[in-house]
């Protein structure tokens, strides 16, 4: 479960470049439910994930992931409860390390680091296990470099990554903004498999509208800082994505210019 309360982030507060991000988002989301995140450039969506992984510390509000009070710890305090999956391929992994040593990384998250060994028989078998789920032959790869895999199959690989810690919350970034069409929607049924099996309480940031509206339970859109539409069960259903472009053009008061937006 994740619950926000009046979330304030003000931005290089006292000088000229005062930019309030977020004002006044309150939101809780039940575990289990996947919510998706949509709003124009500038919005606050990044910042509202900032703040669920510690990146951003809020100026006012508070924070809860299931029963702790996280508003103000860091990051690294808050990894083993939260998992993230970013836009960029590269980010979320090691490139230089191999794909079982990037697993083994990323199953000891948020644990204390000890002389305890990452990669034992059992764990070995059980990194295959996980990798052969994808249906993309990696499991006879868990030596090769992260480098050597395509963008797709590094954030297949990396959502993976994201469960072995056994973390509640997954927060993806625009994760499959990078990926050709054919990639991104075998990364997003991917995605909408494992948030599913594994139970997790999951915010996804995408531009596509299209992705915002099929995947999940529900959709919240972040204008200038503040959520002004949360949409779920039957209303969300009878939604199209010409009524989030409509919304959109609404919001700018402007036509809109953003290609991305209406990229199925
Ligand atoms: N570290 C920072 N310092 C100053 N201003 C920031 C910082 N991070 C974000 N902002 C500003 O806060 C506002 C919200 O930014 P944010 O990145 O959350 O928007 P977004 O909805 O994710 O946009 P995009 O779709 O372009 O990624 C923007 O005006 C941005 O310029």
């Amino acid at each position: 479960m994740i619950s926000v309360k009046d979330i304030k982030v003000v931005f290089g507060r006292g000088t000229p470049l005062q930019k309030q991000a977020l004002n006044g988002v309150s939101l809780t989301i039940e575990q289990g439910s996947f919510v998706t995140v949509i709003g124009s450039n500038g919005a606050g969506k990044s910042t509202l994930l900032g703040v669920l992984a510690g990146d951003v510390i809020p100026t006012e509000g508070q924070v809860l992931i299931g029963k702790s009070e996280v508003t103000r710890k860091s990051t690294a305090a808050r990894a083993g409860l939260v998992a993230r999956v970013f836009q960029d391929p590269l980010t979320g992994s090691c490139g230089s390390l191999s794909i079982e040593e990037n697993l083994a990384l990323a199953a000891r998250r948020g644990e204390k680091r000890g002389l305890v060994p990452a990669l034992g028989g059992k764990r070995r078998d059980y990194f295959k296990e996980r990798i052969a789920e994808l249906n993309l032959g990696l499991e006879n790869r868990l030596k090769d470099r992260m480098d050597l895999l395509s963008g797709g199959q590094r954030q297949a690989v990396s959502l993976v990554m994201a469960t072995l810690a056994g973390s509640e919350v997954l927060l993806l970034d625009e994760h499959t903004a990078a990926l050709d069409p054919g990639m991104a929607e075998f990364v997003m049924n991917l995605t909408q498999k494992i948030v599913a099996e594994r139970k997790l309480t999951t915010m996804m940031v995408t531009h596509s509208m299209r992705q915002a509206l099929d995947y999940g339970h529900r959709t919240i859109m972040l204008h200038g800082g503040e959520i002004v539409l949360d949409v779920a069960g039957d209303n969300r259903k009878n939604l199209q994505v010409e009524d989030l472009i409509a919304m959109f053009r609404k919001m700018r008061g402007q036509t809109l210019d953003d290609d991305a937006l209406l990229i199925g």
